[in-house]
């Protein structure tokens, strides 16, 4: 369990932020100016907040109620940077041999070879990082981190400096790293399909305070909330595969509902999580027919909410909840009101591959 409280005022801006996430992965998500980068300062131990507590499980970085406040160095924390932030004159072995020499002698290490073999860097040991792409760098950054045996490991917009291929690259290793490596990542980010595809939690802040904390699904179809904007909203639904087809296309599972996506890597019966985008659904009273969409979701509406000019509207279906954003004319013509049952229509090619990710299977 990560759990964090921070009262600290600045002139002109307070934080006040409380949350606590399970094991996995927590997303800081908010606005620009909203503490985020304060919240992650916090936890560095580059900022001493005027009071709070911080702790990952057991391992406790600040208490000033105790007085216990830990210095940087000794807070066991691995950062990924927005920049890989290697040492250029070393090989990628010594960089990741860097990260160790600062695990404690006592430490529970995470293998060298497990490191590596985890984010496929074995082929890359003896280059520099000026020999390698910026997505192999920032595999070797997180490597480097996860060697240095941390309670903690704090990922600030890892992968905003990378263009949508090496984002693609990376995002399966963070997907890895959250299902296999027993460390809390408290991760900062502003991009929709990363949010979808790897935050087991997400924390929600405004003007310094946390305004939402909750597992990802739930969160992410919540109307009310929409961390995203009404744009970018998407709900995330988690299905397994069925069968791969000769065609190009992968058959999933969606709780009982056949739903077809362009093909994709996952074995099957193999969990994955797919972000349907609310402005890719169409809705409709009777069930369609002789339409070229192949992925039908019947459900009940929940609820409707106004958002920027247009109505978001929670759908309740088999395959859990589902947002869809039509407008004010296309819901009143519907009639739509919560409890009337309706269908969801997703265009197969809408679902874009960066938006399905990779979920472990249950141990
Ligand atoms: N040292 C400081 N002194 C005074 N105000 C500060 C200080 N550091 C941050 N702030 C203020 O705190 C607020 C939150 O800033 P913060 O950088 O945490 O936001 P953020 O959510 O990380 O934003 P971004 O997404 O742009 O990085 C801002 O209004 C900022 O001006």
């Amino acid at each position: 369990m990560l759990s964090v409280d921070l009262h600290h005022a600045f002139a002109g801006f307070t934080l006040d932020a409380r949350f606590e996430a399970p094991p996995g992965l927590t997303v800081l998500f908010g606005a620009s100016g909203s503490g985020k980068t304060t919240v992650i300062n916090a936890v560095a131990g580059l900022l001493m907040p005027d009071r709070g507590r911080i702790a990952a499980g057991d391992w406790v970085l600040l208490d000033t109620e105790r007085k216990l406040r830990l210095k940087p160095h000794q807070r066991r924390l691995g950062y990924i940077f927005q920049d890989a932030r290697l040492f250029p004159h070393l090989t990628v072995k010594q960089n990741l041999n860097y990260g160790a020499w600062f695990a404690p002698k006592d430490a529970p290490r995470e293998d060298m070879g497990r490191v590596v073999e985890l984010l496929g860097i074995g082929p890359l040991l003896d280059r520099r990082p000026g020999a390698l792409s910026g997505g192999e760098k920032q595999r070797v950054a997180i490597g480097r981190a996860l060697l240095s045996a941390p309670k903690l490991i704090l990922a600030d917009e890892p992968l905003s400096a990378l263009d949508e291929t090496r984002k693609a690259e990376i995002l399966p290793y963070f997907e890895r790293l959250r299902d296999e490596v027993a460390v809390p990542i408290l991760y900062v980010s502003h991009s929709a399909s990363e949010v979808a595809r790897l935050a087991t939690t997400i924390v929600v802040m405004e003007g310094g305070k946390v305004v939402r904390q909750g597992a990802a699904a739930k969160v992410l179809g919540d109307p009310d909330v929409l961390p995203m904007g009404a744009r970018e909203a998407g709900a995330v639904l988690t299905v397994s595969v069925k069968t791969h087809h000769a065609d190009g296309l992968t058959e999933l599972d969606a709780g009982g509902a056949p739903l077809f996506l362009p093909q994709i890597a996952q074995a099957p019966g193999q969990k994955v999580r797919v972000r349907i985008a609310a402005h890719d659904v169409i809705l409709s009273r009777s069930r369609p027919e002789g339409l070229s969409a192949l992925n039908i979701l019947s459900g009940v509406v929940q609820q409707m909410q106004p958002h920027e000019g247009a109505v978001i509207v929670a759908i309740d279906t088999q395959a859990g909840r589902v947002l869809a954003r039509i407008t004010g004319r296309s819901a009143q013509a519907l009639d739509l009101a919560p409890g009337v049952a309706i269908h969801a229509i997703v265009k197969t090619v809408a679902v874009a591959s960066s938006d399905i990710g990779a979920v472990a299977a249950p141990a």
